[in-house]
């Protein structure tokens, strides 16, 4: 017999006011597995995890905890008795208790073992000797720290974290997110994160499931969402994209730069080639002559430089195309910053764009 998912959820629907917020959302995680559920503001990101937490109720769909039927529209475990931790956006640490105090919150009192599991859990987070504090006495990222060994302390079977990051200062971001990520690892907890950030997202996930609109649009590893991006939306979610128009005929589609295979779509058909700033290619004006075709970058074409600017690890340099007058963007490591009105040659990387149906 297979063991059954750590957390699984099967279509939820969650409706306010007749208007579906929630719209069919389905996912599994595992013990030990951290997802990330990724979308811009107000697409039902947390209202999924509120009704997983059990503090709403879903008006249609299942959730299930190791095998265990937790809720469904007639029966609901309440919340405190589905092992579902919880740690939210702004900590809500309870300011009359101790640092001690709120870590063994939810552990049962007056054990030798409650005491153990707190020291264990505040050495494990570098803050021994923070015990008898109070929340009003700590800095944001160890409050942070505390709210994380706090959702914890029971041993959840999963953690469901929300903006956890958002209050922190940008700098310190990272380095949170790293040794958060190294203790969720450690205690083997089944996580689901919720965060409208790519990057949090691409630096915290075993799964991202992309969500928009009430619904999961595509899941599955950072690596393959970022190369395989399901539409035009999905691409320009985690980067800037340049994008190329044409039609199809005959499965090719025509732009400046050659043509493009567009499989399987009709002929007559509106596509918009999604070309990363990164993966254009950029080489030098040789007397009007450009680089030579080659089967990868296919064939190249003339634009001139509109302008160029240094952001700190690469420089962005904006092209106007020729033929067209099109603009594309292109990033380059380090630094690049010819001067406007500069002619150069441009290629685009084939094996790194995709060709979508217009849509919009
Ligand atoms: N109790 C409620 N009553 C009515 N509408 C609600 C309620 N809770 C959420 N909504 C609406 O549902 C939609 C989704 O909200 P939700 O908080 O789930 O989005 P989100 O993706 O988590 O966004 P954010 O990142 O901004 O928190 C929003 O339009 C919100 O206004």
């Amino acid at each position: 017999m297979t063991t059954p998912p750590r957390l699984e959820v099967r279509d939820l629907v969650r409706r306010f006011d007749g208007r579906t917020v929630v719209d069919g959302v389905s996912l599994s995680i595992e013990s030990g597995q951290v997802t990330c559920l990724l979308g811009p503001s107000g697409c039902g990101k947390s209202t999924t995890l509120r009704m997983i937490a059990g503090v709403d109720m879903q008006d249609e769909g299942t959730i299930h905890v190791d095998g265990r039927l937790v809720c469904d529209t007639v029966f609901r475990v309440p919340p405190e008795r589905r092992s579902i931790g919880l740690m939210f956006q702004d900590f809500a640490l309870f300011p009359h208790l101790s640092v001690a105090e709120n870590i063994a919150f939810g552990l049962p009192r007056g054990s030798a073992a409650r005491d153990r599991r707190v020291d264990e859990l505040l050495e494990r987070v570098s803050l021994a000797g923070f015990a008898p504090k109070y929340p009003h006495e700590l800095s944001g990222g160890e409050q942070q720290r505390v709210a994380l060994v706090r959702a914890l302390a029971p041993n959840p079977r999963i953690l469901l974290m929300d903006e956890p990051f958002s209050g922190l200062d940008e700098r310190l971001r990272d380095d949170i997110r790293d040794d958060t990520l190294a203790l969720l690892k450690e205690e083997g907890t089944a996580v689901l994160l919720v965060t409208h950030e790519p990057h949090e997202a691409m630096r915290m996930a075993d799964e991202i499931a992309l969500m928009r609109a009430g619904r999961i649009v595509q899941s599955g590893a950072p690596y393959n969402i970022y190369n395989a991006p399901v539409d035009r939306a999905a691409a320009a979610f985690f980067s800037d994209i340049n994008i190329l128009r044409g039609t199809v005929r005959g499965a090719l589609t025509e732009t400046p730069f050659g043509e493009f295979l567009a499989p399987g779509v009709a002929d007559g058909t509106e596509v918009e080639i999604v070309i990363r700033p990164q993966h254009l290619k950029i080489d030098f004006d040789r007397a009007g002559r450009g680089p030579n075709p080659t089967p990868e970058d296919g064939t190249a074409a003339r634009a001139k430089v509109e302008r160029a600017r240094f952001m700190g690890r690469e420089s962005l340099v904006e092209f106007r195309m020729e033929a067209g007058g099109e603009m594309l963007k292109a990033t380059v490591p380090g630094v690049f910053l010819p001067g406007s009105g500069t002619p150069m040659w441009l290629m685009i990387r084939r094996d790194r764009c995709f060709v979508f149906p217009r849509t919009g």
